[in-house]
């Protein structure tokens, strides 16, 4: 049971790495060497190209502006075999920007945004990964961040440090031939939808983006990339425009735009697929209101989105509710909490009552008895001395904790899962109680 794991014993061979830290930026309009071999790295490892000159000036360009802090391994005192990449480059990869997290009521937590983990394959099981996170994380702890983000490629590797699945994605197929017929035709034809280029969701994107992440629980910041991303104006291995995405506009009751559509052919597909690529709304009834274009595209039988929320408007606005079909639920956000008080005094609380829990953590940042006092919405979290004199009600480790937070998962299904310990009964129920949110938490940020 998690609340029992330790510290696992680091392998006694020697670790012939140094970690270096430094940032991505271009100095004096070129991208220094370190960051050429590091992005090159960083390629290897997800089976990518990897973007070389102007491409790659542009790229670390976008990422100086989010503030990327890119981490090597690089061997030391070891020579590389004639003809295998020496030691500059580095054999395995780690990068964070930090941006924030909606916790609900209107609140922004700071986040600490892990990505780009790679490992050479020649060099992987030796502790890397462990090294690179142990040390990246106690920094941000330092730096007073309260919570780490990453989205993981396997749900196997990130438990270990901390990390809970937060968020959850739904792929999703929607019958479109003929159109999508929806209960209500009106809140599905609020304010217009029009085509444009996809050079203004490009320009528009981050605006919109603020009007979202403010307004969407569980939505964490997008990178500078992104809006190359949404517009299929570039992304990491190519800074190529794409040609098939198309745009579409939703505009408000003033003609302000409050929402968008990017989508390309699904060219393999049966029926006629479209696919798409981002879908932001911001305002009132932009959503069916793109939707409802999607479903008005002649010649096309399905629209895909592989970002769908868990609880989607969609679906219960459609008269034909089986015409929507979840193909995939995926986690998507894995959060770590690096402070209990600071994390759980951010977020709101619907009820009030006092609990006290005990956090095991492997790494020791979120260790600890905390009481958690909620009086008007507004949660008082003090850390208790662990001498005996304060019991706790219910135990969890902080990978337990991070997967609560934004209510992807409740403590009454992790008691029968066996991933926490009610030393009260009944207080897995009252911990609930406290918890809840009449919404379902979303993040629409891959990073
Ligand atoms: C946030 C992101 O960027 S997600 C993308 C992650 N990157 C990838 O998937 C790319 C391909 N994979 C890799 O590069 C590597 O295999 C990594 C990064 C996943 C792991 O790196 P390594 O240096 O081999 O991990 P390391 O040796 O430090 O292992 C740390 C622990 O994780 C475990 N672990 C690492 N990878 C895996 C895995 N794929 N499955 C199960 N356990 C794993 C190890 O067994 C070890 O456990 P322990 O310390 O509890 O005994």
């Amino acid at each position: 049971m998690s609340t029992e794991r330790e510290t696992s014993t680091r392998n006694p061979r020697p670790f012939p790495y140094e970690l270096r830290t430094f940032p991505v930026r271009l100095v004096q309009g070129k991208v220094p060497d370190e960051v050429a071999r590091w992005s090159e790295a960083v390629a290897l490892g997800f089976y990518a190209n990897a973007p070389t000159g102007a491409e790659l000036a542009k790229v670390a360009a976008l990422e100086q502006v989010d503030g990327r802090m890119a981490t090597g391994a690089y061997l030391i005192d070891a020579a590389t075999p004639a003809g295998a990449w020496g030691p500059e480059y580095p054999v395995a990869t780690y990068a964070y920007h930090r941006k924030d997290l909606n916790v609900g009521g209107g609140t922004l937590l700071p986040v600490h945004q892990i990505t780009a983990v790679t490992v050479r394959p020649s060099h992987r099981r030796r502790g890397i990964l462990r090294a690179m996170i142990s040390t990246d994380l106690a920094q941000a702890k330092a730096a007073g961040i309260p919570m780490a983000a990453l989205t993981a490629s396997e749900a196997v590797i990130y438990g270990r440090f901390g990390f809970g699945a937060a968020t959850h994605v739904c792929q999703v197929e929607v019958s479109s031939r003929g159109g999508i017929a929806f209960h209500s035709p009106s809140a599905a034809a609020q304010g217009t939808v029009e085509v444009a280029d996809v050079q203004v969701v490009h320009d528009l994107h981050n605006e919109i983006f603020a009007r979202v992440h403010a307004a969407t629980y569980g939505s964490i910041g997008r990178h500078e990339m992104y809006r190359l991303v949404a517009s299929g104006q570039g992304d990491y291995s190519s800074m190529e425009p794409s040609k098939n995405i198309r745009a579409a506009l939703h505009y408000d009751a003033a003609g302000e735009v409050d929402g968008y559509v990017t989508y390309k052919p699904d060219e393999a597909a049966t029926p006629p697929t479209v696919k798409i690529v981002d879908l932001l709304a911001a305002g009132e009834g932009a959503y069916l209101a793109l939707w409802n274009y999607l479903g008005s595209l002649d010649l096309i039988g399905r629209v895909t989105w592989d970002m769908a929320p868990e609880v989607d408007p969609l679906e219960w606005a459609m008269a034909a509710k089986r015409d929507y079909k979840r193909t995939e639920t995926e986690d998507h956000l894995w959060l770590r909490i690096l402070d209990v008080p600071a994390a759980l005094a951010a977020r709101p609380y619907r009820a009030d009552g006092r609990i006290s829990i005990h956090v095991a953590d492997p790494l020791g940042h979120a260790s600890g008895i905390f009481r958690i006092e909620v009086v008007r919405g507004t949660a008082t979290v003090t850390r208790c001395p662990e001498d005996g004199s304060v019991e706790a009600e219910l135990a969890m480790g902080v990978s337990e904790l991070s997967s609560m937070y934004l209510g992807a998962v409740t403590a009454r299904t992790l008691l029968a899962a066996g991933r926490l310990r009610e030393e009260k009964p009944g207080t897995a129920d009252r911990f609930d109680a406290l918890l809840a949110l009449p919404v379902s938490a979303h993040s629409l940020t891959n990073f």
